[in-house]
């Protein structure tokens, strides 16, 4: 686990950037979704939300980005006392789009940061703008890719890309790792790792694979309507709560 490049956690987390989510309810068709869900994501932590299928971690997601009614709180201290709202870069959960579709990385980006119509010739002055983009997340040479051509790890390098213009506060990924393959998923992870630091934002990602958890994550969050337990990768891993839930024993002893 990596340090906090801000103060630790106190009462009110004074002198850090936070987000805090305070007994958070959500419902939807007469149904609780979501209940009584807290916890707080500090600036340069990666936190994971966990959870069985329905566990409700796409509409904390949602519900975090203001798309979805809500009881309780969500606040967001800045670390320079700003009361301005956070910016939060949100990559969705497999995003739909015809792989026949000739729409390269260079036009689906351009017409996402610019609104510039993808049949007109792109300026010179953009395509630098979004090759720029594209470091990054160290996807340069994929500018003139068909996004449809893209292997899962590329797309979501591309998107991840997409979500940092311009640099947010807080990243939120809807199960990256999902469709991509072992070695995509250590270079996507070791990338969110340097981009935390690089540019000292928090990330908070939900993931199904649990074997990443302690060497990526610093705080893991099991959530199952409420939040079953938080703390580091091997205290939920380990938990009565994570055994019962998944009826696995991935934490210390069962490596
Ligand atoms: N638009 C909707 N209307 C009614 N119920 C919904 C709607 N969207 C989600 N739900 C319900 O909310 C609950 C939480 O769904 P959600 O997609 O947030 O879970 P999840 O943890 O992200 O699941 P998964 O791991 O499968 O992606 C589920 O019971 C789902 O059926």
């Amino acid at each position: 686990m990596r340090k906090q490049k801000h103060s630790e956690s106190g009462p009110g987390c004074k002198g850090a950037c936070c987000l805090k989510v305070s007994d958070l309810g959500v419902e939807m068709g007469g149904s609780s979704i979501l209940h009584d869900v807290s916890f707080h994501l500090h600036c340069g932590e990666i936190v994971a939300l966990i959870g069985p299928n329905g566990a409700g971690k796409s509409s904390l997601f949602r519900t975090i980005l203001g798309q979805m009614p809500h009881s309780g709180s969500i606040d967001f201290q800045r670390a320079d006392g700003s009361a301005a709202r956070p910016r939060i870069g949100y990559v969705p959960q497999s995003p739909s789009f015809d792989r026949g579709d000739p729409v390269s990385v260079l036009d689906f980006f351009a017409a996402a940061v610019s609104e510039w119509p993808v049949f007109l010739p792109i300026p010179k002055k953009l395509r630098a703008r979004v090759a720029e983009c594209l470091e990054r997340v160290h996807g340069e040479s994929l500018i003139d890719k068909r996004m449809g051509a893209l292997s899962g790890g590329e797309l979501q390098r591309v998107l991840l890309a997409l979500a940092l213009e311009p640099l947010p506060h807080i990243l939120i990924l809807d199960e990256p790792l999902s469709g991509v393959d072992i070695d995509g998923e250590r270079q996507l992870l070791d990338m969110l790792d340097e981009i935390r630091t690089r540019y000292d934002l928090s990330i908070l990602l939900s993931t199904h694979d649990f074997a990443t958890l302690e060497r990526y994550t610093d705080k893991v969050i099991l959530l199952q309507s409420s939040v079953l337990a938080v703390g580091t990768p091997e205290e939920v891993l380990s938990s009565e709560a994570f055994r019962s839930v998944f009826h696995l024993d991935v934490g210390r002893g069962a490596r």
